[in-house]
């Protein structure tokens, strides 16, 4: 069994430059500001990659995927999850369950959840119900309080496969 944790920020643009929704989890949200990135901006299965990459000591996102790379520019990053999914499986694991928390203070994401799951556990060729998303706020606390980005945290436990 191995256990793996991820944490990832974006900041969001300025009003007005760049897109009209944040994409997390797979979802496009609408939102008066998008998520500055090289990639597509999904902080949350930036998150999720990391988990899963540290449950097997492979490094991290930016090893894997570098921003330096012209090829990840604007790159979907359920690309990036099914390619973390095929190193898990290589490494003789699979997926017990994960859980993801998005710390936001807009846009509201609990009627997105789950379909970020869904998204996910498609990606991951996993059940459901071993998908958790769910999100807070900070009420208005610190730099995710004050609109500047979003958080996310991630665990996963892994199971030889
Ligand atoms: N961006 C967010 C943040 C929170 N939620 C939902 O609201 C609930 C209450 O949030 P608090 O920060 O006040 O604890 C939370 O449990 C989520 O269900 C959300 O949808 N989007
Ligand atoms: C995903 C990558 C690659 O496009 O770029 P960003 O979208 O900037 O995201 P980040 O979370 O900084 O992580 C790693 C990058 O290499």
């Amino acid at each position: 069994m191995r256990i793996g944790h991820g944490f990832d920020v974006h900041a969001f643009a300025e009003r007005g430059q760049g897109a009209d929704a944040v994409i997390l989890g797979g979802v496009s949200i609408p939102h008066d500001r998008s998520l500055l990135a090289h990639s597509d901006g999904d902080v949350v299965l930036h998150a999720l990659c990391d988990a899963l990459l540290g449950a097997i000591a492979a490094g991290d996102i930016g090893k894997h995927f570098p921003d330096t790379d012209a090829a990840n520019a604007g790159i979907n990053s359920r690309e990036l999850l099914r390619r973390c999914a095929v190193l898990v499986g290589e490494g003789g694991f699979a997926l017990g369950n994960l859980d993801i928390t998005i710390v936001a203070q807009t846009p509201r994401m609990a009627e997105h959840v789950d379909a970020m799951r869904k998204n996910i556990a498609d990606d991951l060729s996993a059940p459901i119900d071993q998908v958790s998303v769910k999100a807070t706020t900070t009420e208005r606390l610190g730099y995710v309080g004050r609109g500047e980005g979003i958080s996310v945290h991630a665990v996963v436990l892994l199971q030889s496969s």
